[in-house]
């Protein structure tokens, strides 16, 4: 199942800019964590926006969410889902 996910950060103003560092660098690594397993094939950063478009391709929404929830910075996002389905005329490979 592909969905696509929109994350838009909000850095919390109760960490201190070492602490939030360290979050960063502890979401980066879950991030890659999961890419490197084939569940988020694409990643891409939103242009001007501390924000990304994501798919993630996963078995369930279950899955999608324990993976949502298990990212470092998941307290400090807003987290749109978008069920995706194949397009008609989309060209076949
Ligand atoms: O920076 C972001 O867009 C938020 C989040 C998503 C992947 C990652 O490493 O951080």
């Amino acid at each position: 199942m592909l969905f696509m996910v929109q994350m838009k950060v909000n850095p919390p103003s109760h960490l201190t800019k070492e602490e939030f560092d360290d979050v960063k660098v502890a979401e980066k690594n879950r991030a890659l964590d999961i890419q490197r397993k084939g569940k988020w094939p694409h990643l891409w950063r939103v242009t001007g926006k501390y924000s990304n478009v994501s798919i993630f391709d996963v078995e369930s929404n279950q899955e999608l969410h324990e993976l949502l929830s298990s990212l470092p910075l998941f307290p400090y996002m807003d987290i749109e889902v978008t069920p995706l389905n194949e397009h008609p005329s989309a060209l076949k490979d």
